[in-house]
């Protein structure tokens, strides 16, 4: 469960949410969508911990994140950039986020979904984009945690990756869990997504189900729905 309510966060002069209201109470996909620019990554770095907001409330499992810092271990978080050292190899990489995590991690299955055994024993500056990816998603859903938060998630991914991602992310879903992802890619979003939580000038433009956007923009097709709320009143 997350509550957000009235949350402000500026960065100098830039004023990025400017009154975010956001109640996620039911387990599902909620795809965070908006423009470049408007928020989508700062209001997840909000919930985590790792942005603190100018002004607002913020509870996670009903508790204020403020008062405690345990709450983040509920959440399983894949940043749009991770900036692990280069030098670490996978193997050790993964050894080192659960001995930071404290938790044993459910690793093997994830390695040999995206195949990535022969990659254990490499470097992470000597892995493709793509590979980093996968090691990254290993990195998140190796644990199994009721929120999951996946920043861009797709970036880079082959075609098959992309497939079991999805999959990963359906499984995932049938367990009950709350899973916010944001992406650029609406074909991914219109698949996955349970609601659609758009930020737009600061603030939460449309939450609903795709249905009812498409009803309020009264575009059949989800792209040009999207592209509708961009355009309707801000053109
Ligand atoms: N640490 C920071 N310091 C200064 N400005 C920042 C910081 N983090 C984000 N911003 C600014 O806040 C605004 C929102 O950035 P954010 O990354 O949250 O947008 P986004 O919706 O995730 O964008 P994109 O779709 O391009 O990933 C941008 O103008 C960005 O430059």
């Amino acid at each position: 469960m997350i509550n957000i309510e009235q949350l402000h966060k500026r960065f100098g002069k830039n004023q990025v949410l400017k009154g975010v209201d956001l109640e996620i109470t039911k387990k599902g996909v909620f795809a965070i969508l908006g423009p470049n620019g408007s928020g989508k990554t700062t209001l997840i770095k909000t919930i985590l911990g790792m942005v603190i907001p100018d002004k607002g409330k913020l509870l996670v499992g009903g508790i204020p994140i403020n008062k405690n810092w345990k709450y983040r271990d509920q959440i399983d978080y894949l940043p749009q950039i991770a900036n692990f050292p280069a030098n670490l190899t996978v193997q050790e990489l993964i050894e080192m986020i659960k001995d930071l995590r404290n938790h044993p991690g459910e690793d093997k299955k994830l390695i040999a979904l995206f195949k990535l055994e022969p990659f254990l024993s490499k470097k992470l500056s000597n892995l493709s984009g793509g590979t980093k990816q996968k090691v990254n998603l290993v990195l998140t859903l190796m644990f199994d945690s009721p929120i999951i938060i996946l920043d861009e998630p797709t970036s880079g991914l082959d075609p098959i990756a992309l497939l079991h991602l999805k999959a990963l992310i359906k499984e995932e879903k049938a367990k009950g869990k709350i899973i916010l992802i944001t992406s650029h890619i609406m074909s991914f979003v219109e698949e996955m997504a349970d609601e659609i939580v758009f930020l737009l000038e600061g603030k939460v433009y449309f939450k609903g189900s795709i249905e009812a956007l498409k009803t309020q923009t009264q575009e059949s097709n989800f792209e040009h729905a999207i592209a509708n709320l961009l355009t309707f009143d801000h053109a």
